[in-house]
């Protein structure tokens, strides 16, 4: 029998951020290993004109969902939609609904946040600090609270080297930085941000710090630990292989890379590409909370779940990989031939994104015009450029975070909880996940089905040809304005000519009349 199981029977579970990646394989992994629990309350706000009840519905009817239905046949009543938005007071949730909330839960997983690198600011401190102190402030009035577990990013201090389980502090405090957004208009905060930042890439992973801080500082008599998961990747296992539904991460540059959009990225293929599949991070989220709850550490506990210093792959072993998956399983409808490479440096990337970005989608567009059609592809290109351009600070450096803590939990657990919560990705095969990705991806976020495969398949070998065609024709082109102008370029002419097409001595210089 499971003990994680068993501790999460009967019990009233709050998760912010289970419309999420991460907030669903959550849910979906505690009804279907804990389908006596007693409820699972999630804060959801309304989104594309959706009810709460009208995305929980979504959720639950999704293919993620098919095995929980089984062992869990009412989860629809078990679940319990509070609507919730992080970025109000008080969270807008109803008086009602927060002496519910107040009075009955017994643990905590928050993995709300905004994930977007680009968010200005004032949003992002708002989700990834405040919204964290409001959800602390929250948990210090229950007195049914276990554990309160706060998924961070391995990422939040990405502006060094070796990552202890330990926070670090931001110069500047966190609570100065909430009061400062009250009063300071957008024009200041903009112009402040690089130097707030300071070495960190982005406002996500310096908001994360800031949330962490806020956890330590405002802790006072709870059970807290925190999570820090790398780049979080399809499910490896559960409840089935390659499981996925956003674009973050890896995932949108494999379509971009499958549907031949992505040509080139500038990554150092040596580099380690830390991802941790989606169910990984879970189980290890629930043996935390179990842990936390449980044997009630002094202090609060961090803990790194990587995959680096377990069972590293790097980025050229990743990309590899993705592009032999393309091989066998092309994505349909593709703009290009699936081709995409790595540079090393700055100079050569800016090459090939001119070469193998831009012109191409000049080119294409120039053929919608002639045809009649909006332009669109010049657009497109840009955005992913933009992304690309984004990721790529994660795709050119190392890290190496200690895990201590992971590994004394993966040692307290029974081999059953082990089993159950499999966290230990050495035991993953990285060749076989990769092409579960890519898999999942095509399914999943493509929704393209395996039976278009052959005519994917065909759709290539047309590109290819063309591809000839055109390169064919380009050559002849240049050949023969080359041949107008250089006397050099025609002697070579003659030359090949002369051996390759004609016999011995039957290309004679004529002779002189
Ligand atoms: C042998 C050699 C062979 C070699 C072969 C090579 C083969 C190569 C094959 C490929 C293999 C892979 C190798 C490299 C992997 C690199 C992974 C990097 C890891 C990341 C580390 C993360 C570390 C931290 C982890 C964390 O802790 S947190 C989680 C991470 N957080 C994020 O990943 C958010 C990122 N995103 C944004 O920050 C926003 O998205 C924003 C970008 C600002 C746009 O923003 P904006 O332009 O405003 O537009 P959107 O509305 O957002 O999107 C606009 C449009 O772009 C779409 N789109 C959104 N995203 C993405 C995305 N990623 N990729 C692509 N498209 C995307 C969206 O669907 C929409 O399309 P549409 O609907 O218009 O058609
Ligand atoms: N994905 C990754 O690679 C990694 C993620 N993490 C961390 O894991 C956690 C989960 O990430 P992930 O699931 O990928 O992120 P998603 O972007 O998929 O999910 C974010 C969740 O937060 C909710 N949310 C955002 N704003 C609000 C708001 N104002 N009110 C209520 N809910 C809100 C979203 O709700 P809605 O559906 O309404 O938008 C969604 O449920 C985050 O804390 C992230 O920092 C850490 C490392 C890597």
């Amino acid at each position: 029998m499971s003990m994680i199981a068993a501790f999460y029977g009967g019990k009233s579970i709050l998760i912010t951020g289970a419309t999420g990646f991460m907030g669903k394989v959550l849910m979906e992994k505690l009804f279907r290993t804990s389908p006596d629990l007693k409820v699972i309350y999630i804060l959801v706000r309304t989104k594309a004109g959706q009810t709460t009840q009208q995305r929980v519905f979504q959720i639950l009817n999704s293919k993620l969902f098919e095995k929980v239905k089984e062992v869990c046949p009412n989860v629809h009543e078990k679940i319990r939609a509070i609507y919730a938005d992080l970025n109000q007071n008080d969270f807008a949730i109803s008086k009602e609904d927060m002496q519910e909330l107040l009075s009955c839960t017994n643990i905590i997983f928050h993995c709300a946040a905004t994930v977007r690198f680009d968010d200005p600011l004032r949003h992002a401190v708002q989700l990834n600090v405040t919204a964290t102190q409001q959800l602390l402030l929250m948990a210090s009035q229950m007195p049914k609270l276990e554990a309160f577990i706060h998924i961070s990013t391995a990422f939040s201090n990405c502006n060094l080297k070796h990552i202890d389980e330990v926070i670090y502090p931001c110069p500047v405090e966190p609570k100065k930085i909430i009061d400062s957004m009250e009063w300071l208009d957008d024009a200041i905060i903009d112009e402040i941000t690089p130097k707030l930042i300071g070495d960190r890439p982005n406002t996500y992973t310096y908001t994360k710090a800031l949330g962490e801080m806020v956890v330590q500082q405002e802790s006072g008599n709870l059970n807290i630990a925190i999570i820090r998961p790398s780049i979080v990747g399809a499910t490896w296992q559960e409840p089935f292989p390659g499981w996925v539904d956003n674009l973050n991460g890896p995932s949108g540059l494999i379509i971009a890379a499958g549907k031949g959009f992505l040509r080139s990225i500038r990554a150092t293929p040596m580099a380690v590409a830390d991802l941790i599949p989606v169910d990984t991070v879970v189980n290890l989220t629930l043996a935390v909370g179990w842990y936390t709850a449980v044997h009630r550490p002094k202090s609060t506990l961090i803990y790194h779940c990587t995959s680096g210093n377990f069972n590293p792959c790097n980025w050229g072993k990743m990309g590899f990989q993705v592009l032999a998956t393309f091989e066998k399983v092309p994505f349909e409808r593709a703009f290009r031939r699936p081709n995409a490479d790595f540079t090393t440096n700055t100079i050569t990337s800016q090459y090939w994104n001119a070469v193998s970005h831009r012109a191409p989608a000049i080119i294409y567009d120039f053929y919608l015009r002639l045809t009649g059609r909006k332009p669109r592809m010049t657009k497109l290109m840009n955005r992913l450029l933009r992304t690309v351009s984004m990721l790529e600070y994660f795709v050119n450096r190392s890290w190496e975070w200690s895990t201590y803590n992971t590994e004394m939990l993966m040692s307290e657990l029974s081999p059953e909880d082990q089993r159950v919560f499999n966290f230990d990705v050495r035991q993953l095969n990285w060749l076989e996940y990769i092409e579960n990705y890519v898999l999942g991806v095509k399914k999943y976020l493509l929704k393209e089905d395996m039976a278009g495969i052959p005519e994917a398949k065909q759709h290539l070998r047309r590109l290819r040809n063309i591809h000839y065609l055109f390169n064919t024709a380009l050559f002849l082109i240049a050949w023969r304005l080359l041949i107008a102008r250089s006397q050099m370029a025609r002697n070579v002419w003659f030359f090949i000519m002369r051996f390759d097409f004609f016999p011995s001595g039957s290309l004679q210089p004529r002779s002189k009349v």
